[in-house]
């Protein structure tokens, strides 16, 4: 066997191993390097050549022990005559070693850095994770709170405002509600507050999430993507009912798991309670509920008219002529009732009636002006379940029919118009439609939605009746 190319005079351990990763680098590519390699650290070399290496998680741990021990001796020693082996050890999440300064030296008395994981670098490796930005106008100060929402927005500040090193009460803290009722403004709040108070918050979208996720993957970084996320102190993710695939849900499920049992804390609002998130796994589901989930109801008129109110002295700030006079205000709240955006909306409109045109504002022209929202009810939410239950009894077949095997005519057609009903009566995925009839492909479901797109413009009994199961669905 011939003699390692270069042996280094003296204990230099450090240069050594910063040698060490150049070579890793190089024989293994940038991709797996940042994966795998980038987060190693040095801690101490002891006499007998033994190089304690630390890495911050359990599965960093295992993969590189399982994968790259052997191929770490060899670079390592190939850099440093005296090493013959290396073990690796769990390090602290949030705190970097102090270099390690050959055979003799102590453990370090320094204080420990912390490693600021919110402020992206030029490494690719936390490059694909940047939280979405907070907005500070949906604060505390500026959410209103009536019966509807008392609950959770004492949860919220309970959150908010808990100290790192305080026990996590509610975790996670899972808020829900239908459209525009205040999720994302609750939950900005929550993540403006804490990241005040001095915590590492990360806020994103599931979309988000899933983008991050999805291109770290393809950076082949997705590593540095979990080992991010693990190391903030706080997690708050809007819109989770979007969370769709089984990588990224399973990914979402490790990452909750990791930081609730390492004591983070984690904030999610969806538009359902987690039991009805159909698409996500039951064993997801029921660590989202493990914590406290609470429902935001419908805002009561005089949380409204709070609301109305507030967004017309906003508006007064950049159009001091501007004004509603109270009794269109009262018919505001009284009858635009859906949400908040729809207040929010209806305060816009009324302003470009005034400002725009000029026209008065009344009683009888805000009644014109915001006739549509008036109108607007909140769309019924339709369940999979009962698509299947009503196309069933309006075809006489049963619904064990529906979701069989059986491809008898009487049974395909109806279960068709099912398929086609739950794909544009809810917005679940194919995927998930499929599993809900029976454990079925996705190819078939697409399959049966155009199918059914397709005879809808030809066969007027069939749009008929698709007409009537629709109506018979929202009511
Ligand atoms: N209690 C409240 N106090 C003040 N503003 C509110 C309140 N509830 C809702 N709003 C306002 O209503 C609008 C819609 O709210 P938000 O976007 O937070 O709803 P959401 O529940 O997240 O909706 P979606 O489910 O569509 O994401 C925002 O402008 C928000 O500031």
């Amino acid at each position: 066997m011939s003699a390692p190319a270069h042996l280094p005079a003296g204990g230099d351990f450090e240069s050594a191993w910063q040698r060490t990763q150049k070579r890793l680098r190089a024989e293994l590519g940038e991709d797996i390097y940042l994966s795998w390699f980038a987060r190693i650290e040095l801690e101490r070399v002891s006499d007998s050549g033994m190089a304690h290496l630390s890495v911050p998680t359990r599965f960093l741990k295992s993969w590189i022990q399982s994968h790259y021990a052997e191929r770490i001796v060899r670079a390592f020693s190939a850099e440093h005559g005296d090493i013959r082996q290396i073990e690796l050890e769990l390090r602290t999440v949030g705190v970097r070693p102090q270099p390690a300064r050959g055979a003799a030296a102590q453990p370090a008395a320094a204080k420990p850095e912390h490693i600021d994981v919110q402020r992206p670098t030029a490494d690719p490796t936390t490059a694909a994770l940047v939280g979405s930005p907070i907005d500070h106008r949906l604060a505390f100060d500026s959410f209103l709170v009536g019966r509807s929402n008392a609950l959770a927005h004492a949860a919220a500040r309970e959150v908010a405002s808990a100290r790192p090193s305080e026990a996590i009460r509610y975790n996670p803290l899972y808020i829900h509600s239908a459209v525009g009722l205040g999720k994302t403004h609750l939950l900005h709040a929550i993540a403006g507050a804490a990241e005040a108070g001095g915590r590492r918050v990360v806020y994103l979208t599931a979309e988000r999430f899933m983008f991050g996720f999805v291109s770290a993957l393809r950076a082949q970084t997705s590593l540095a993507f979990k080992e991010t996320l693990r190391g903030i102190d706080m997690l708050v993710i809007d819109d989770v009912q979007f969370l769709q695939g089984k990588t990224v849900q399973a990914e979402f499920g490790h990452t909750l798991n990791a930081l609730i049992d390492a004591g983070r804390q984690v904030v999610v609002a969806a538009d359902r309670p987690p039991a009805e998130l159909e698409s996500l796994d039951e064993r997801l589901r029921s660590r989202l509920a493990g914590g406290l989930a609470v429902e935001m109801g419908s805002l009561d008129e005089e949380l409204r008219l709070q609301i109305l109110k507030n967004r017309l002295a906003a508006a007064q700030e950049a159009h001091p002529n501007f004004d509603v006079p109270p009794s269109v205000l009262s018919y505001v709240a009284r009858t635009v009732t859906a949400n908040g955006r729809d207040l929010e909306g209806a305060i816009t409109r009324l302003m470009a009636h005034n400002t725009l045109t000029g026209t008065q504002i009344t009683l009888e022209m805000a009644e014109e002006a915001l006739r549509d929202l008036v109108r607007n009810r909140e769309p019924k939410r339709v369940k999979i379940e009962d698509i299947q239950r009503i196309v069933a009894r309006h075809y006489n077949v049963s619904r064990a029919d529906i979701l069989s095997a059986r491809r008898t005519a009487t049974v395909v057609r109806p279960r068709q118009i099912a398929m086609y009903l739950a794909k544009v009566l809810t917005l679940r995925s194919l995927p998930e439609i499929g599993r809900r009839f029976g454990g079925r492909d996705h190819t078939t479901v697409l399959h049966a939605v155009r199918k059914i797109d397709g005879l809808l413009k030809s066969d007027n009994s069939l749009a008929e009746d698709v007409d009537l199961l629709k109506r018979m669905l929202s009511e």
